[in-house]
């Protein structure tokens, strides 16, 4: 309970698990369900993009796809059920009703009702055929959650400014970001985590994959360091690049606090505001027409 609004806080735990490639998806899990049945008194868990498939087995996607009512969602409803606590189980590869293969993150609530899915918008094909095998998302949710208004977006999109300016005008106040982020690029994720919160002033809790995984012959290092970051843009929390359960007490309120001391939301205008700015390039040459 915070002293000062009388809010309850929110217990989150952000499980950073490896998804080693001689490791079957069934027993991976098995292995997370015996994890999340130790914390019996965590509000919100969080887990990886992708991690009971591993997001670099692109040869296995088409075998590895599952719908809404697959074995990892069935796990996460089931252990949602009976610990009364909100899962999100990082993402699938849904096999979607339109035929497409999608990378689809799901919210489900502490009845072990799916509360929100969201398909991956931006499919990442920079030394990864996610993007020539799986087909992009077309919508977004904001719904309500154990720290608010909670969105979520997938990994790679935590490089598009624009989407997140979308979901905070929607209302979002935390941003769950499940990942398999490489450790090649580490310092992006820290950085981009740190950025989108303090931009937004919102809670982002992000989830990274560890170990390695792929082709054994070439395996990509996972880069770890899951982390919360408040709505100052504070690292509350932060894992390191093993296997992890980082468990923290967030208060719910501290968006309203940040929000009131530092005004700065009140201030930004719509992106639409800004395309419509006329253009005065002063001395210069203009390289872009204003639009119209
Ligand atoms: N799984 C991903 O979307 C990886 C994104 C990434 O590695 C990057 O943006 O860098």
């Amino acid at each position: 309970m915070n002293a000062s609004t009388d809010t309850p806080t929110r217990r989150v735990a952000l499980v950073q698990v490896a998804s080693p490639s001689d490791e079957s998806r069934e027993a991976r899990i098995e292995r997370v369900e015996q994890v999340l049945r130790r914390h019996p008194d965590v509000d919100l868990f969080v887990l990886p993009e992708l991690w009971s498939a591993g997001y670099f087995s692109f040869e296995r996607y088409e075998e590895l796809a599952e719908t809404l009512d697959g074995p990892t969602v069935a796990m996460a409803r089931r252990v949602a059920r009976d610990l009364g606590a909100s899962i999100h189980l990082g993402s699938i590869v849904e096999h979607g009703s339109d035929g497409a293969l999608h990378n689809t993150a799901v919210l489900i609530d502490g009845t072990g009702r799916i509360a929100q899915t969201y398909r991956k918008i931006h499919v990442f094909g920079y030394q990864s055929l996610e993007s020539e095998l799986l087909t992009p998302g077309t919508s977004l949710s904001v719904v309500a959650g154990p720290l608010g208004p909670t969105a979520g977006t997938t990994c790679y999109d935590l490089r598009f400014p624009g989407l997140w300016q979308e979901l905070s005008a929607r209302g979002a106040e935390a941003v769950i970001v499940p990942a398999a982020w490489p450790a090649a690029r580490r310092e992006h994720w820290c950085l981009l985590t740190q950025a989108r919160a303090v931009e937004h002033q919102l809670w982002v809790l992000a989830c990274n994959a560890c170990g390695s995984q792929g082709d054994p012959d070439a395996p990509v290092q996972l880069g770890g360091f899951s982390r919360v970051v408040d709505p100052s843009g504070r690292v509350v929390a932060e894992c390191g690049d093993g296997e992890e359960v980082l468990v923290v007490d967030l208060d719910p309120a501290r968006v309203a606090e940040v929000r009131a001391e530092f005004p700065v939301i009140a201030d930004r205008l719509s992106t639409a505001d800004y395309a419509a700015l006329g253009s005065d390039p002063g001395e210069g040459t203009a390289v872009h027409a204003a639009a119209t």
